[in-house]
């Protein structure tokens, strides 16, 4: 029987990427192989329980919202992922996915929306980027920058230039909460004209920024 260690879903409005403001139902899967200096959910490595898909699959459809992003965690981390995300859009459902960067994307379903991240080097984890992902990007996937300070900005500026990703998928800014000022990378960004979409989470606005299943 296929399963997952899931560690929460809820259901909530959309924090982050293009579709950020809109309702979404989230499946946080258990498990990372990463350690981002500054992870927000390092409660998804261990905690979390196994559960079947077809438990899973009614869970998510209880909510009765046709938006569904999965993330974690690392979803990628777990094998059977991959079928989950193809069954969820074979219901016709959006379905997102948020991920490192470190896994590889090629055989994620092309239907599926992915936002991945490209981990800057105050992450401590660019050496564990799987940088042929780039190679594997769709034009309605998206790339997430989530930057701590001016290194890390001028590590994405180059990236996004010499892979012209503003060109071939929508590229996300953020900052890493509390660590750098919204207004400092918004206004590198504008000073030096990126085609790039600045974002903050906006779930740790709306809710206290370390409340759980929101
Ligand atoms: C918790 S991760 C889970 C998915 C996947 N492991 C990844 O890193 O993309 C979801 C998103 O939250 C972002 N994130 C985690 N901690 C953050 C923080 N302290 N400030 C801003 N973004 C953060 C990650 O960079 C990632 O884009
Ligand atoms: N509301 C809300 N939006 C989100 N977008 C990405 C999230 C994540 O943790 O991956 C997230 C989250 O945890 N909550
Ligand atoms: S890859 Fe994602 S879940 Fe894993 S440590 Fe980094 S931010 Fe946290
Ligand atoms: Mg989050």
């Amino acid at each position: 029987m296929k399963q997952l260690k899931i560690n929460e879903c809820f259901l909530s409005i959309q924090g982050e990427s293009t579709f950020a403001g809109l309702p979404c139902v989230f499946l946080r899967l258990s498990g990372c192989p990463l350690s981002c200096s500054w992870c927000d959910t390092e409660y998804a490595k261990d905690e979390g329980e196994y559960l079947s898909f077809d438990r899973i699959v009614k869970k998510l459809l209880s909510f009765d919202v046709d938006r569904i992003e999965v993330t974690g965690g690392e979803p990628l981390a777990q094998e059977p992922t991959l079928e989950l995300l193809q069954s969820l859009c074979d219901r016709g459902l959006a379905v997102l996915l948020e991920t490192s960067g470190a896994l590889d994307i090629s055989q994620v379903d092309p239907r599926v929306h992915v936002i991945m991240d490209i981990k800057c080097p105050g992450s401590g984890m660019t050496g564990r980027m799987h940088w042929s992902n780039l190679k594997s990007l769709l034009p309605h996937h998206e790339v997430k920058f989530v930057c701590q300070d001016r290194q890390d900005y001028e590590f994405a500026r180059k990236i996004i230039k010499d892979n012209d990703l503003s060109n071939k998928v929508t590229v996300l800014f953020s900052t890493v909460t509390g660590r750098l000022a919204p207004k400092d990378l918004v206004a590198w960004v504008l000073e030096d004209r990126l085609r790039a979409r600045f974002q903050l989470q906006m779930h740790k606005y709306i809710w206290p920024p370390d409340q759980r299943g929101v």
